[in-house]
């Protein structure tokens, strides 16, 4: 029998894939928060009465101190978790020239495509890993 998941949902989560020179920026969330240690992309929650752009330079400024040149949205992706739901929406970005910084995560890295196996994402983050990975490789 099916079971039907009963948890709060969260609403609209954006996330920046920044790139640059061939690499492209994960960052490590910090300790005491949820999935605590997991590697993810910038970003957060979107406020009522916000844009997902506006949302997205916003959390940047917040926890990485730069404004992005935002350039393509990929497919949000849905998803549960055993204690709420999800919509993650990634974009991804451009440098304007700033280099961040960790401002609220314990460590960010810049990394080419073939070491993302070496991290551990959240479950949201794997099937939009999966789309940029195969659009980058196609270009
Ligand atoms: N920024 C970001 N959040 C992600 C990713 N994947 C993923 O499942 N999430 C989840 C973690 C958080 O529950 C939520 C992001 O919301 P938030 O940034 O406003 O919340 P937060 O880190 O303060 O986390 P929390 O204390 O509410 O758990 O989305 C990702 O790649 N980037």
């Amino acid at each position: 029998m099916a079971v039907i998941e009963n948890v709060p949902h969260i609403g609209d989560v954006v996330c920046a894939i920044i790139e640059k020179e061939g690499l492209f920026l994960v960052a490590q969330r910090p300790e005491g928060k949820s999935m605590a240690s997991l590697w993810e992309f910038p970003g957060g929650k979107v406020n009522q009465n916000e844009t997902e752009k506006a949302a997205l330079q916003r959390e940047l400024q917040e926890e990485l101190g730069v404004t992005v040149n935002i350039i393509q949205r990929l497919t949000p992706c849905f998803h549960t978790y055993p204690d709420f739901s999800l919509t993650l929406i990634p974009y991804r970005c451009l440098l304007y020239g700033e280099e961040p910084r960790a401002l609220e995560h314990q460590a960010l890295r810049w990394i080419t495509p073939y070491e993302t196996g070496l991290y551990n994402f959240p479950d949201a983050d794997v099937p939009i890993l999966e789309e940029y990975l195969a659009q980058i490789r196609s270009s």
